[in-house]
């Protein structure tokens, strides 16, 4: 089964784009990789946290200098503010660089008496709601390869140029609190973390450590032919390594035990993950185990729980006794997007930032009940000022959705919203005798 695969109007075209794909560079190294296991193998072994992020469509007008760095400077803010309150390393993965493609729940869109293509992200085809537009076409794979090449190489040298500094990083996040309307709330922590640093940089310690980070890119392996011609084998070790991403997930419509994209990550030696649903039969968690991680090998595969606020407190425990009762020792994640998103009164898709906190809230308490460890999350979002979910610390209400919704998809949440979200997860995550730890997690959602 090949599902959500576009329609190439022209097969040999497609043959000739891959054939120069398959000859171009990798965009990323298989030591890369393999570091970005181990790291996941802390958060598998609860000793780390992962925190995946960024737009739930890149655009090739999206790769901006200035957009790049907005999303990279909000998952640095949020992961130094889950890093504090947790006491534990966090692995920071970008929803960047690769993410240009979409499953869709409809092959058509119908706008009056027109039904055209959906659009499938910019890797397959145009948003605009034309024919022409509307029409797959595969040179758009090597303008996905050069988006992500340029957007890697803004990466590289932020993070290796002083922006991921954290004494910069805490600055930035007094600076957001100053002005948030939930400043009483998150003072103390944002206070704590600077101070934090400060007594870092007194005791004498090697400072270079403060001023890199390290970062890793991650997209949904939807788009088969693309992946297949990024596939080299590592001179190394004879390994298969997907190049295209560090990390590469296969989403809630492709997961078929049997089907194509399961074939193909079970082929690759990256780090992988699987998103589940609400309608996941627990016996596939073992067919995923058996298929991707037949070794259980603690950083080789994350499964990413998308199950929805209303629903992860009932499905999400027999998932995860199935995976203990077999031994496996991989990565939970929360993705609390994709099962809360709803329409406003204006036809606007949308989520509400209360419903995003409550399902980690429940992802949380189902782990705690069970012993085992609550690994992250995986969210969409931007560094931009956008209206596209409701509520937050500094409110978007339903009526502000049209002022800036730019999303190519589904809805993020904005720079602001997100750091909402990393200091109220931050009381979640807080160990015993967090300094900052200042009041107990209601047992119920508290409306901001
Ligand atoms: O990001 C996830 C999916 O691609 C997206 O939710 C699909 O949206 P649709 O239901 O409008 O097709
Ligand atoms: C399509 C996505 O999610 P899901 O597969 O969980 O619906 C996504 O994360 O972009």
């Amino acid at each position: 089964m090949n599902a959500q695969q576009p329609d190439w109007p022209d097969p040999d075209l497609l043959r000739a784009v891959t054939g120069r794909l398959g000859a171009a560079p990798p965009l990323v190294f298989a030591e890369e990789c393999d570091r970005l296991r181990e790291r996941l193998a802390g958060v598998a072994r609860g000793e780390a946290l992962l925190l995946q992020g960024g737009d739930c469509a890149e655009t090739f007008a999206g790769v901006t200098a200035d957009a790049v760095r907005g999303k990279l400077r909000t998952l640095l803010q949020m992961a130094v503010v889950l890093s504090h309150a947790s006491g534990l390393p966090v692995v920071k993965v970008g929803r960047m660089a690769g993410q240009f493609a979409k499953p869709r729940s409809s092959p058509v869109e119908r706008r009056g008496a027109l039904t055209l293509p959906s659009y499938r992200g910019d890797a397959v085809n145009g948003q605009e709601f034309t024919e022409a537009a509307r029409r797959p076409d595969p040179r758009r794979l090597e303008r996905m390869y050069e988006a992500s090449v340029a957007t890697l190489n803004l990466l590289r040298a932020h993070v290796g140029g002083g922006f991921a500094d954290l004494r910069q990083v805490a600055e930035w996040n007094e600076e957001f609190v100053a002005g948030s309307p939930s400043a009483g709330r998150y003072a103390r922590r944002a206070r704590e973390v600077s101070r934090a640093l400060a007594f870092v940089r007194a005791s004498g310690a090697d400072q270079r450590t403060l001023r890199t980070a390290e970062f890793f890119v991650s997209h949904e392996g939807l788009l088969l032919d693309y992946e297949r011609a990024l596939t080299r084998t590592d001179e190394r070790t004879g390994r298969l390594y997907a190049t295209s991403g560090h990390l590469l997930w296969v989403g809630e419509r492709t997961r078929q035990p049997d089907g194509a994209h399961i074939d193909f990550l079970s082929g690759v030696h990256n780090p992988v993950a699987v998103k589940l649903g609400p309608g996941t039969e627990p016996d596939t968690v073992l067919r995923y185990l058996d298929r991707l991680d037949p070794a259980r090998t603690p950083g080789r595969l994350t499964f990413v729980v998308r199950a929805g606020a209303e629903r992860v407190r009932d499905v999400l425990p027999v998932l995860v006794e199935k995976a203990l009762a077999e031994g496996a020792r991989v990565g939970w994640v929360c993705d609390p997007m994709h099962g809360n998103t709803v329409t406003a009164p204006s036809g606007h898709k949308t989520r509400a930032f209360e419903a995003i906190l409550d399902e980690v809230r429940g992802f949380v308490e189902v782990h705690r009940a069970l012993g085992s460890h609550p690994g992250g999350v995986h969210v969409e979002l931007t560094g931009e000022d956008v209206t596209e979910c409701t509520g937050g610390g500094s409110p978007v209400r339903a009526e502000d959705l049209p002022l800036r919704y730019t999303t190519a998809c589904d809805p993020r949440l904005n720079h602001g919203q997100s750091l909402d979200l990393a200091f109220r997860l931050a009381e979640l995550y807080a160990r015993a005798g967090d300094g900052a730890r200042e009041r107990p997690v209601p047992e119920r959602p508290a409306l901001i």
